[in-house]
């Protein structure tokens, strides 16, 4: 099928990518330049594993461009996947969405028979709204072409997305006439059926059963999009309720939650305590959730405390600095780990900033080291403060404390008596339960995790 992709950022590339893959004829467009310009080069312009080299092997069989023409608005399906970021008041800002849906009337010709898809996680009423402003923009043209709209959200993660969008649990599809879940249906048939030979590097490790595929009405789509990210943070935030309540008691979180998660009721993933989750979506999300419920008046006290435990978490690593140092302000600290989690560039929301900036704001002297997080660190947050160091030996240098913020492989992995010979004291923070303790105690370090 031919299909348009509006925006080429995590969901919209590797989209395209993937369904390029499974024998679509993909083309990206993205408003910005640089984005273009470095797809046409042949450089992914982010970091998603396997992606350099899947996108090496279909780029030539995609097209891209800076902006959408008669042809690429007439695709059989344009997928919208541009960013909805969060207003002031937590709802969605739709005008990249409605941006989108413009260009589309615009360019749309009379012969197109085309099925318009918002992937972007948007509110309720959105396809309705994208609908309207292209039905308008064709009526001023005084074009007749044949347009429907449909609600596709996405839930792939990032630092996996490509995994996630070959290997999906399910894909959901919200559209009020039986043409268009039938298109979607054959667009993403390779998907259902798993019938692509499986990308190289990409091959499916957890054994499950077909993807599910599941239609609904276009409002039910949109809210269960709010309702899955919100769920899944509100899991991460009683993790790191009861990982409070654990460390008072002298439990250890990491051994409750995998009793608990041992239930399948209750499933054992997104129970890991921590610093807190992060990213461009939960936090963005559960407000988004929390906007749409005021607006009926209705409380969602479930959605709320995620949130504030999740800000609360924030600190929580701070508390561990100042217990094991007790004065913040002329010690040294080595960060281990930007980005919001592993295998990814993406700094949004990162818990490693948040606390970076505490520290420097309390005084101290932060050493910092991502594997790939650095340069988008420099560049988005250029006031940082904090001193860029070449490895995480290298961030350990003189160091009173190393934490861990973000659980890199690299980390895991590290030379803990290089490490020990180069500091000046011996705390470890483990903001992701996820080093050794037993082994770091028997090196001599002071291990403080979370909720353990
Ligand atoms: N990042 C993620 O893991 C996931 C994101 N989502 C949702 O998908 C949407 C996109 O998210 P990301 O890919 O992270 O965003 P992103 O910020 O990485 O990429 C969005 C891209 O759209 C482009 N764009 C904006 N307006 C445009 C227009 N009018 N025409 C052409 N290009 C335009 C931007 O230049 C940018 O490159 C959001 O609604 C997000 O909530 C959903 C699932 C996962
Ligand atoms: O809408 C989105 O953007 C996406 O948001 C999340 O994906 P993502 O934010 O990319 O990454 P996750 O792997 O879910 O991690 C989110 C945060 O939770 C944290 N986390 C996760 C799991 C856990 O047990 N503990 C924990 O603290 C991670 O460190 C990270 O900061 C969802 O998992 C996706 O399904 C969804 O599509």
């Amino acid at each position: 099928m031919r299909v348009t992709i509006i925006g080429t950022g995590y969901v919209g590339l590797t989209t395209g990518v993937a369904l390029a893959y499974v024998g679509h004829e993909v083309t990206a467009i993205d408003k910005k330049e640089s984005v273009i310009e470095s797809l046409l080069a042949g450089r992914p312009p982010l970091h998603e594993p396997g992606l350099p080299e899947l996108f090496a092997e279909v780029r030539r069989r995609m097209r891209f461009d800076v902006a959408l023409g008669p042809e690429t608005a007439g695709a059989d399906v344009v997928l919208i996947c541009v960013g909805t970021p969060p207003q002031q008041n937590g709802d969605a800002d739709l005008r990249y969405v409605e941006e989108a849906a413009r260009a589309l009337a615009e360019q749309l010709p009379e012969d197109a028979d085309t099925l318009v898809v918002n992937k972007s996680t948007v509110p309720v009423g959105s396809a309705r709204r994208v609908e309207a402003i292209v039905r308008e923009g064709l009526a001023r043209r005084g074009v007749r072409a044949k347009v429907a709209v449909a609600s596709n959200p996405e839930f792939l993660r990032e630092g996996s997305a490509l995994y996630d969008t070959f290997y999906p649990d399910r894909i959901v599809v919200g559209a009020e006439d039986g043409g268009a879940v039938e298109r979607l249906q054959r667009l993403y048939r390779p998907i259902l059926e798993q019938s692509f030979p499986p990308p190289k590097g990409l091959a499916r490790t957890d054994g499950q059963g077909l993807p599910v595929f599941i239609t609904m009405t276009p409002t039910s789509a949109e809210l269960c999009k709010y309702a899955a990210n919100t769920f899944l943070a509100m899991k991460v935030s009683f993790a790191n309720e009861i990982a409070g309540i654990a460390e008072r008691v002298g439990a250890d979180v990491t051994e409750v939650m995998r009793a608990v998660g041992l239930d399948r009721r209750i499933g054992a993933r997104y129970l890991g305590a921590g610093a807190g989750w992060g990213g461009s979506c939960f936090g963005k999300d559960v407000r988004a959730l929390l906007a749409l419920g005021e607006q009926y008046g209705y409380e969602m006290p479930l959605a709320a405390g995620t949130l504030r435990v999740n800000e609360r978490q924030r600190r929580v690593v701070v508390d561990k600095l100042q217990a094991a140092l007790k004065v913040i302000r002329g010690s040294t600290v080595g960060l281990w780990g930007l980005t919001f989690k592993p295998n990814t560039d993406d700094l949004r929301d990162a818990p490693a900033v948040d606390v970076a900036k505490m520290l420097v704001g309390m005084g101290a002297r932060v050493r910092a080291y991502d594997p790939v997080g650095m340069e988008r660190a420099r560049r988005e947050h250029p006031d940082l403060g904090v001193e860029y160091a070449a490895s995480p030996v290298e961030a350990a240098e003189a160091a009173d404390a190393v934490v861990l913020m973000t659980e890199w492989d690299e980390f895991l992995h590290v030379d803990w008596q290089a490490v020990a010979a180069v500091m000046r004291g011996r705390v470890v923070v483990d903001g992701r339960n996820a080093l050794d303790r037993a082994a770091l105690e028997r090196l001599g370090f002071r291990y403080w995790g979370i909720g353990r």
